[in-house]
């Protein structure tokens, strides 16, 4: 069993981007206001540090340490949750960066699939997973599905059968798959000291009719006020209120994906909406053209400013 004073993931989590100087290196200055903006812009009070849209794949280790200590010594007192995301392609630098999460005291920690070579099945996967959390025997562990990227489509039902027997720090799923039957099945077969958060932000509203206790997303880093508000209105049973926020952020990621979204643009308009200077995405990932960014800016302030 969790211990009592274990926190669960619940509510508006923000997946956060990874700062960089215009040179391309880490830029930890800008991390401190980051949370600040976050908590008190956004309502956030959760962070998921180092995942697809910290691009953690594209750090090195030393980098992904150097970032994972900063936001969890800057985070302490006023976030409630730092959870941080140790995935690697090599199971060695996954154990190291989850036993480095434990000595810097994360609340959490994630582990996505390696996607180069992948697991073909589940108890694969799972022997894989038992190998980083058994490097952090005292840290919460969540499992992080993204099939869209890793290219894993091992039903995550399939990989929770039983599996405190086997990682007992075992604490819920990251779910950022469109398979509502999977998302719904680990809902089901979850505990009550484990989370299932949602992480498609452009369905959240359906995550959260599954039983998500929580929702993880890049964009929350900007609409996470809104998506605050959202939560509020499911809560209350208000389906049309909550419907219409779903909508208009639908109607934000549609009109980007238009004009081409990707990490590029996403951390430029969080940088245009926030005033933080995330900086350019890392190579092979490029910086979003100048006109392109204005547009979706413009997009942004037609649907969420002022209301
Ligand atoms: C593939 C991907 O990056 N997924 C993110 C997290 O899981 C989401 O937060 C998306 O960025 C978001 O749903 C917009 O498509
Ligand atoms: C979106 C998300 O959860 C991540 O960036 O890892």
């Amino acid at each position: 069993m969790a211990p009592a004073t274990e926190k669960r993931m619940t509510g508006v989590i923000a997946a956060t981007f990874t700062p960089l100087t215009s040179e391309g290196e880490i830029n930890l200055s800008v991390i401190g206001p980051y949370i600040d903006y976050l908590i008190e812009k956004q309502g956030v009070k959760i962070i998921f540090v180092n995942g697809t849209t910290g691009e953690s794949m594209s750090l090195t280790v030393a980098e992904r340490k150097a970032l994972a200590e900063d936001w969890c010594h800057k985070a302490k007192g006023k976030m409630d949750q730092v959870v941080v995301h140790v995935g690697c392609m090599s199971l060695r630098d996954a154990q190291e960066l989850a036993r480095h999460a434990s000595e810097i005291k994360a609340d959490g920690i994630a582990v996505i699939s390696p996607s180069f070579f992948k697991p073909c099945t589940a108890a694969d996967l799972r022997a894989f997973l038992r190998e980083v959390a058994s490097a952090a025997p005292t840290v919460p562990f969540y499992y992080y599905h993204i099939p869209s990227i890793t290219g894993v489509n091992v039903p995550v039902r399939d990989v929770l059968i039983d599996i405190e027997e086997i990682i007992p720090t075992f604490r819920g799923v990251k779910f950022s798959g469109s398979d509502l039957m999977d998302f719904g099945q680990c809902v089901s077969m979850g505990h009550t000291h484990w989370s299932a958060v949602y992480g498609v932000d452009e369905q959240l509203l359906a995550g959260l009719a599954m039983g998500a206790n929580g929702v993880v997303g890049s964009t929350y880093n900007y609409v996470g006020s809104h998506v605050n508000k959202l939560l509020t209105a499911f809560e209350n049973g208000d389906q049309l209120q909550a419907r219409t926020i779903q909508f208009k952020l639908q109607e934000l990621i549609c009109f980007a994906i238009k004009i081409g979204f990707d990490l590029g643009m996403n951390k430029q308009l969080a940088s245009e909406v926030s005033g933080l200077s995330l900086g350019p995405p890392r190579l092979p990932l490029i910086p979003c053209p100048q006109d392109r960014v204005a547009s979706v800016v413009q997009k942004y302030r037609s649907l969420f400013q002022n209301c």
